[in-house]
């Protein structure tokens, strides 16, 4: 596909023999990661040494910092920071949807290049950023936006950019990663982990982003986008997070030879690629299959495509070190672009389409599904079970009766490849049985 056309280029700013000044726009994890990283240049690429960090904006000046600025650095108007004439490179790490949509709006329209961490803001408004920054002639560079620290936007733009891609999928959530492993590996509980992974600086601001899934599908759309070139309506992003997997399915999960992952899944469903699914939800992962090893905050993306087969990309998904590596490495990538004399855009840096891609609805998903039933001890239940299912052409891998809770037996059933409304039709039959209580968990399963 063409590149836009550009219509007044900040690319040819000849080689530069000035420092190259940030404006920064937030001092938390991140952001103090990534001052502590570029001001400690000793050892590292020689480019640090063109950089000057001009500008930092925070929203407290009275707050501890970890970090040594001078005074006249730090200052609580972001908006100054845009708009001053100096500034080359707008570093964007305070995350949120507003201010920081307008304070990048306005960093393009001034001609500065952007580099930001913030997935939500780039998979809701990323047609309206990249558009104005095609127009303006200038870079808006994300690697830490997604897996953290792990090189993934890049590679999907330029190292496996001609691949035929027919399958993104990853665990891109530390935070929740990071929750399920502790609640598998320690029967911890759900909101002890949550506070650790607070602490430790993996949550958002917001933690129900993480665990409800949406930082995962902001993740995926951004994957997507990528990966199968086409813009992605994030409303269309299927999105469940973790708080209805509990010790009981984990327990159950690992009986049957599987661990649960919140995935994050963009994938062609037919060979002729007419129908592409993205989604995020926990998924009963094969305790054999690569992804059910990563765990704690890291982070994996596996990457399927013709003809290079599978690739995947494991790290650090989140933390202060880890994300300013992602985020220094867009500033070099500027900083080389911003030294080098030419007027021609990088198409391999750019964002290149402008389309956007139909995604197929969830109903229409073929999967395996994990259903956990609690039923009342009678006889015949699991022929009901069985027949009901039946009659919506779903088949049955695996039916288990293991325990009982209180009076009700508990039935765990794990199906053969099923689209997903006629599996739903059977759940909603099922639970208008006299003889079902409740049917306490519905997992996909890989
Ligand atoms: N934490 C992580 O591991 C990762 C985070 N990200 C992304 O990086 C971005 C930053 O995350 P993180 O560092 O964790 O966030 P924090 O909440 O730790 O830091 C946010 C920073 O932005 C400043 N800020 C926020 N809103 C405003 C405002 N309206 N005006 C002025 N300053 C403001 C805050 O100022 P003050 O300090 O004065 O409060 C703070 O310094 C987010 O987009 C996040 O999704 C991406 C990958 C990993
Ligand atoms: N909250 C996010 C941080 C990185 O994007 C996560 O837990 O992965
Ligand atoms: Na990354």
């Amino acid at each position: 596909m063409a590149l836009p056309t550009i219509v007044l280029c900040k690319f040819n700013v000849g080689a530069k023999s000035v420092a190259v000044k940030l404006g920064i726009l937030g001092l938390g994890t991140v952001g103090t990661g990534t001052v502590q990283l570029l001001q400690d240049k000793v050892g590292r690429h020689p480019l640090l040494q063109e950089i000057e960090i001009y500008r930092v904006g925070v929203r407290s000046l009275t707050k501890p910092r970890a970090v040594e600025l001078s005074p006249e650095v730090i200052t609580t108007d972001l908006e100054a920071i845009v708009n001053d004439p100096a500034v080359d490179i707008v570093v964007e790490l305070m995350g949120g949807l507003e201010p920081a949509r307008t304070l990048i709006l306005t960093a393009i329209k001034n001609g500065k290049h952007v580099v930001t961490a913030n997935k939500a803001v780039i998979s809701r408004f990323g047609a309206e950023i990249f558009t104005a920054a095609n127009q303006t002639g200038v870079y808006v560079l994300l690697e830490a936006a997604v897996g953290g620290g792990i090189p993934v936007i890049q590679p999907l733009k330029q190292s496996l950019s001609v691949n035929r891609i027919s399958a993104i999928m990853g665990i891109v959530n530390g935070t929740t990663n990071y929750i399920l492993t502790r609640m598998q590996t320690e029967g911890s509980e759900f909101d002890d982990v949550l506070a650790d992974a607070q602490k430790l600086g993996y949550a958002e601001a917001d933690p129900t982003a993480d665990v409800d899934g949406l930082d995962a599908g902001d993740k995926i759309a951004i994957l997507a986008s990528l990966g199968f070139d086409g813009r992605i309506n994030r409303e269309d992003v299927h999105c469940e997070g973790i708080r209805q997997v509990t010790k009981t399915d984990i327990a159950y999960s690992a009986k049957l030879g599987f661990v649960i992952k919140l995935l994050g899944i963009a994938q062609h469903l037919d060979q002729d690629n007419s129908r592409l699914s993205v989604r995020v939800h926990p998924t009963l992962v094969p305790q054999t299959h690569p992804l059910a090893s990563i765990n704690g905050v890291y982070n994996a993306i596996l990457v399927e495509g013709e003809p290079i087969g599978q690739v995947m990309l494991f790290g650090p998904g989140a933390g202060a070190g880890a994300t300013a590596s992602a985020v220094s490495s867009d500033i070099l990538n500027l900083v080389a672009t911003l030294k080098t004399n030419t007027a021609k855009p990088n198409s391999l840096l750019a964002c290149r389409h402008q389309h956007y891609s139909q995604i197929t609805p969830i109903s229409e998903l073929v999967t395996r599904f994990y259903a956990r039933f609690l039923s009342k001890d009678q006889a015949g239940v699991i022929g009901r079970l069985g027949t009901c299912f039946g009659n919506y052409g779903v088949s049955l891998e695996s039916v288990v009766q293991t325990g009982f809770q209180g009076e009700l037996a508990e039935i765990v059933v794990v199906t053969h490849n099923v689209r997903e409304g006629d599996f739903r039709k059977a759940l909603a039959e099922i639970q208008a049985m006299e003889s079902i209580d409740s049917i306490p968990s519905v997992l996909r399963v890989l």
